[in-house]
């Protein structure tokens, strides 16, 4: 999708009425795609999404020689990494920028080929994003790392040894990186303040079908004693609890009510509370959860982001959106990006009102506090908010400019829409299919 196909025209004021399906969680699928690398025979996996970031890893594993193809039934991928091999470096040099994937693949490749390429990377830009743990923890296995201009070379001469490491904050990316490099690692590995997302969860379970031996205290502490050899898995992905949660928040604000059928309340319990505190109304069954706006009036509340189990950040922005429709002033204190309030900017030309802090207006002071990022937000509602141009900012902020336009009164012209194509399946069919007024320009 480019020039005018990336723009929408999004026609406000109708409440999201009806049903969609959320399929496989962005944030398991493309690392069990990777994980694939490590096994001598194929593996399957289930309710895979077509979302870009499974297409970016698909085409980063095909480039190393492994075979992907669609399985019998409906979004199933047969993975076959019998035939791995370097990759032509310019080959995937193309996919630099491209998600926050590629960097997962240096310890499944240290281990199949003894040396690996990553290009640079994209992912959203919603706070500096270093790698230095990711790239910390890979030297404690043993790997020799070289940063070029085209992006880090890595090696492993003497082979990736099991060691203890702690995580100087628990990030999702760094524990998957410990977890996919650890399983072949000769001996134990003992990695303390991991984090325990239910993706990772996930991941581990992946592992396990494959043969590796992973335990998990309730200290954030993962244990792995190495394996020789991995087989192929039989998977299927848990649900996307960041795309049912947006849509969730989309009912709230436009004051309509969605079935996201797929949708798992055991991996949504924080989002839930927040979502009643709110004042929406839910239902659990046993395929998804209905989310509506009961009628009245919502509340304002305060909200800190943090590891799970605490608030999600990705559920953060939507649910900002209808927080400016709730009565009084909400707090919220983002504690994992410290730019990931930018975004509001749009939403206060819209109507809002939405005054950003450099200071923590949370219950625990963060790693961002004093040091100048305007990481908390004070939320005044409700006000009426008015259709604008808006450009997409990120993935999240982006589906977040759809629920404003949405709920908005008038038109808004909405630019970069591809971008939400990276983590939200067929959204231009579930759009309409839920009553939104939404039209590509003539
Ligand atoms: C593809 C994927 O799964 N993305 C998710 C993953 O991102 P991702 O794995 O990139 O996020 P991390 O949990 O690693 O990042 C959390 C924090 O740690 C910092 N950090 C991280 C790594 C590092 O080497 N150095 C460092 O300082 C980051 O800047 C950030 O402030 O977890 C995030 C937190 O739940 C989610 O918002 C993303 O949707
Ligand atoms: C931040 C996100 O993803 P990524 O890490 O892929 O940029 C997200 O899914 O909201």
């Amino acid at each position: 999708m480019t020039g005018t196909d990336d723009v929408l025209l999004v026609h406000g004021g109708t409440p999201l009425e009806g049903e969609i399906r959320v399929r496989g969680a962005k944030n398991l699928v493309p690392k069990a795609m990777v994980a694939a690398l490590l096994g001598s025979g194929p593996s399957r996996l289930r309710n895979v999404p077509d979302i870009r970031d499974v297409r970016v890893v698909r085409g980063l594993l095909e480039l190393h020689g492994v075979t992907v193809r669609s399985g019998e039934e409906p979004g199933e991928l047969v993975l076959d990494p019998s035939h791995v091999e370097s990759a032509n470096v310019a080959d995937i040099d193309a996919h630099a920028g491209s998600s926050r994937i590629p960097i997962l693949f240096c310890g499944p490749l240290l281990h199949r080929l003894g040396h690996a390429f990553i290009p640079g990377l994209g992912g959203c830009d919603i706070g500096g994003r270093p790698v230095n743990f990711h790239f910390d923890v890979l030297r404690e296995f043993g790997a020799v790392i070289e940063k070029r201009a085209d992006g880090q070379y890595l090696e492993a001469p003497r082979g990736l040894r099991g060691c203890k490491i702690r995580l100087p904050y628990p990030s999702v990316g760094s524990t998957e990186q410990v977890l996919l490099t650890a399983v072949l690692a000769e001996g134990v590995t003992e990695l303390s303040n991991a984090a325990v997302e239910p993706e990772i969860e996930d991941l581990i379970c992946v592992l396990q079908k494959m043969g590796a031996i992973i335990s998990m205290d309730t200290d954030r502490t993962i244990r792995v004693t190495g394996v020789e050899k991995l087989g192929g898995y039989n998977h299927r992905a848990l649900p996307d609890r960041l795309e049912a949660a947006s849509w969730a928040s989309a009912a709230l604000a436009t004051e309509g009510s969605v079935y996201v059928r797929g949708a798992s309340q055991r991996e949504m319990m924080t989002f839930l509370n927040t979502y009643r505190k709110v004042g929406g109304a839910f239902e659990v069954d046993d395929e998804g959860i209905r989310f509506w706006h009961p009628g009245g009036a919502l509340n304002a509340i305060a909200l800190e982001t943090d590891v799970h189990p605490g608030f999600q950040t990705d559920w953060q922005q939507p649910l900002v959106v209808a927080l400016t429709q709730a009565s009084g002033l909400s707090i919220v204190h983002e504690t994992v990006y410290e730019s990931r309030l930018g975004f509001t900017s749009a939403l206060n030309q819209m109507g809002a009102h939405i005054q950003l802090y450099r200071e923590c207006l949370g219950g625990m002071p963060c790693r961002f506090g004093q040091r100048n990022f305007l990481h908390s937000a004070v939320v005044s509602g409700p006000t009426k908010l008015q259709g604008a141009d808006l450009v997409i900012p990120d993935l999240r902020g982006g589906f977040s400019y759809l629920i404003a336009a949405l709920a908005a009164q008038g038109t808004s012209r909405v630019h970069g829409i591809d971008l939400i194509n990276r983590g939200y399946e067929n959204f231009m069919e579930k759009l309409p299919a839920l009553g939104a007024r939404v039209e590509l320009p003539a």
